[in-house]
């Protein structure tokens, strides 16, 4: 099995369990609930490069990336640095995060908040929503035409938007009839860990306008910024480069300063 098929069988028993546990009427019943959602897809549209920047503890790929900080910390510099929006990791597993991390970001910022996860059921878009997410990702490889409809319908009925996660054309298919408002091309390809900007880049050729374009992970060179910015990209979706380093607000400040 490899690992994508690994996490979502350990998703499915996880909200399998938490559905049991925490039935919707309690999210409902959550003040967040009522928030109005703020839009992503606009703000990264509008900024001269818009940063998605991630709070990720470890990752399958790396291991350990950073476990000393405080999320609402890291959350808070990246929004004074900048950032178009946060993401944050809420999966335990494989990325060391959690709910209670998107909700003590809620708190620290006001800026959008993608909650960053493996969602298969509309159960954990009502957690999002509850926990004070703006949008949602929705992943092309684990999920197929119909559910990527149904869950990005039922996104959009509680006005959370969807960044929908696509690696090649088979997924940019099978996702160009969804109403999601964003659509990121992940550079690293989930099943093997391998980054390909190239591939990005061709694959965002064929995407219809009305996308907001997103470019996913492996990004550290603000040269390459520039050039898929230039072939078409509103969005950047960075973790790791900033989350390495001690001061990941800093870490976000100089590399704007070096696009600017
Ligand atoms: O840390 P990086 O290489 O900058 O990548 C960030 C983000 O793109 C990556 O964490 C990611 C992209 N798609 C995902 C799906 C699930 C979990 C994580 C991800």
């Amino acid at each position: 099995m490899n690992i994508l098929d690994r996490i979502i069988a350990d998703k499915r028993r996880e909200v399998s369990l938490k559905k049991q546990l925490i039935p919707t009427e309690q999210l409902e019943k959550s003040v967040l609930f009522n928030r109005q959602g703020q839009s992503l897809s606009a703000r990264l549209r509008q900024a001269s490069f818009g940063i998605i920047a991630e709070h990720k503890r470890r990752s399958p790929s790396k291991s350990v990336i950073n476990q000393s900080l405080s999320v609402e910390n890291v959350v808070s510099s990246y929004e004074k640095a900048g950032a178009a929006g946060i993401s944050v990791l809420t999966d335990a597993k494989y990325f060391g995060g959690s709910l209670d991390d998107l909700l003590l970001a809620r708190a620290s910022v006001e800026i959008p908040i993608l909650r960053k996860d493996f969602m298969i059921d509309e159960y954990q878009i009502l957690e999002a929503k509850a926990h004070g997410a703006d949008v949602i990702l929705l992943i092309a490889a684990v999920l197929d035409k119909t559910e990527l409809k149904t869950l990005s319908e039922t996104a959009r009925n509680l006005g959370l938007e969807v960044l929908l996660e696509i690696h090649n054309q088979e997924e940019l298919n099978k996702s160009i009839h969804t109403e999601a408002e964003m659509i990121g091309i992940n550079n690293r390809n989930l099943k093997t860990f391998e980054v390909d900007i190239e591939n990005s880049i061709r694959l965002a050729k064929n995407l219809p306008d009305r996308f907001t374009k997103v470019a996913e992970s492996g990004l550290s060179d603000t040269e390459v910024v520039k050039k898929l910015k230039s072939s078409g990209f509103d969005g950047f979706l960075i973790g790791e480069t900033f989350m390495k380093t001690e001061n990941p607000g800093g870490a976000i400040q100089s590399f704007l300063k070096d696009l600017d």
